[in-house]
């Protein structure tokens, strides 16, 4: 029997290292937290604050996004839960269809309500919001890296220009001049637009105490929907009260081989995996011999097989955005993806098998296809190793792995290295 009535937020993540990376704010907060890949399918006992269901359904159709994600939230709210929470990126990775402003839809449909937050604000990342625009770092969204995103290109920072053609609803942006001022002020801000249809408001943040302020104001409301910046809020709204249990907890671990998976193409992760080459052996995943027929995956683990050891081997595809254009323009956008996503994961999970049990994986989809084929379906938090990226505990076939799901753009440059000090 699953515990039900303690149960505060009910989180749906929209990729597996966004589910990690929410989870992590959570348990940080002091929420007792966990991850479930997907809804699970036996009738396991969960003793949790919060629940992330963990879903590969940022770059889906929209229509099974929308129905995966109505299913995860329905057992949330079979769960009892007091909120919910649909987790995106920082970075509101979408297409022109979705999946933001359709998944928001449908789930305010099903909870019954015609109002909710999008706030994909994330500070510790150097995610902002003003005047509904999108900053990362110093610069506008579509002056990042994100413009050349090998499947979600974000060409526009305004968040209501991007998320109006994605939803039915009004979209209606809470200015940085009512959130300075605080809970009160934004709260009556929302009275004098509530009850008059269905909207979503994309709301200005620059710093976690706004994030506060924020969810203080929107306390009531049943749906939120963000990046985990929002949960920084939330945990400490609700936690007022004296919910809090243990913080996350660090598991005893025995001591495996370590491996490096990427297959992120994003600006930071092109310097990581540079970093690390300059000190450890890497195998490069030929994309066109994949494409070709070649054993690439073969190769990769026979290569890997005489290297495993403390000293993490890397195997990566990630790339710079002109060979991944060339990839993508040969082969196609959704078929480069999946083919690389589908040889990483099969590589990462012989790795495994030949008793890697400390694996990194950096991207999203990348992180999604491999946690998958490694058959895990619940992730316990570990400690944090850089803002949104925690070490998470599993097992797999049997055995104990922890696993590090990296965003495409977190962690500093030395992030493959310095990762595993925090291990334990
Ligand atoms: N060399 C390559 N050529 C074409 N596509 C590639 C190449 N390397 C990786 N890819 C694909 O690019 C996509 C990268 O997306 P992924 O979500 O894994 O990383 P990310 O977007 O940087 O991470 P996040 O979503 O966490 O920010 C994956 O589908 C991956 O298979
Ligand atoms: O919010 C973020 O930036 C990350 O958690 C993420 O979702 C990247 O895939």
């Amino acid at each position: 029997m699953v515990v039900a009535g303690n149960l505060l937020v009910g989180c749906v993540a929209d990729d597996f290292t966004g589910a990690t990376d929410v989870a992590n704010i959570f348990a940080r907060a002091g929420l007792k937290t966990t991850v479930l890949i997907g809804v699970p399918e036996d009738d396991r006992d969960i003793d949790a604050d919060v629940i992330v269901v963990a879903l590969k359904t940022r770059t889906t159709p929209p229509q099974m996004a929308v129905e995966q994600s109505l299913v995860a939230l329905r057992w949330l709210r079979g769960r009892g839960a007091q909120k919910y929470y649909f987790k995106y990126c920082s970075t509101f990775d979408s297409t022109a269809k979705g999946n933001i402003g359709p998944v928001a839809d449908a789930m305010l449909a099903e909870l019954g309500q015609s109002i909710t937050i999008a706030c994909p604000a994330f500070p510790a990342n150097g995610r902002t919001v003003y005047k509904g625009n999108l900053f990362v770092g110093d610069v506008p969204l579509d002056e990042s890296g994100m413009r050349n995103h090998p499947l979600t290109p974000m060409i526009d920072a305004n968040l209501l220009r991007v998320l109006g053609p994605q939803s039915r609803a009004e979209i209606t942006g809470c200015y940085y001049e009512t959130v300075r001022q605080g809970a009160s002020a934004i709260a009556e801000w929302a009275a004098t637009i509530c009850g008059d249809g269905t909207r979503i408001v994309v709301v200005d943040a620059l710093a976690d105490e706004d994030l506060v302020e924020i969810a203080q104001a929107f306390k009531d409301f049943v749906l939120f929907t963000g990046a985990s910046g929002l949960a920084y809020g939330l945990a400490r709204v609700l936690l007022v009260g004296g919910n809090s249990r243990d913080a996350a907890v660090t598991t005893d671990l025995d001591e495996g081989y370590r491996a490096v998976v990427s297959g992120s193409c994003s600006v930071a992760t092109n310097g990581q995996v540079e970093a690390m080459l300059a000190d450890h052996e890497g195998f490069r995943v030929d994309v066109s011999k994949l494409a070709g027929g070649g054993d690439v995956v073969g190769e990769a683990v026979e290569w890997a097989s005489s290297r495993l050891g403390r000293k993490p081997v890397l195997i990566y595809a990630t790339a710079p955005p002109d060979e991944v254009k060339e990839n993508q323009r040969q082969l196609g956008v959704a078929q480069s993806g999946e083919m690389v996503e589908a040889a990483l994961s099969s590589i990462a999970r012989r790795l495994v098998e030949k008793g890697v049990s400390e694996l990194i994986v950096a991207g999203g989809e990348t992180s999604g296809a491999v946690v998958k084929s490694l058959g895990v379906d619940q992730l316990s938090i570990g400690n944090e190793i850089a803002p949104g990226v925690p070490w998470v505990h599993a097992k797999s076939q049997g055995r104990p792995l922890s696993l590090a799901l990296k965003s495409g753009n977190f962690g500093e440059r030395d992030f493959f290295m310095d990762a595993w000090d925090r291990l334990r």
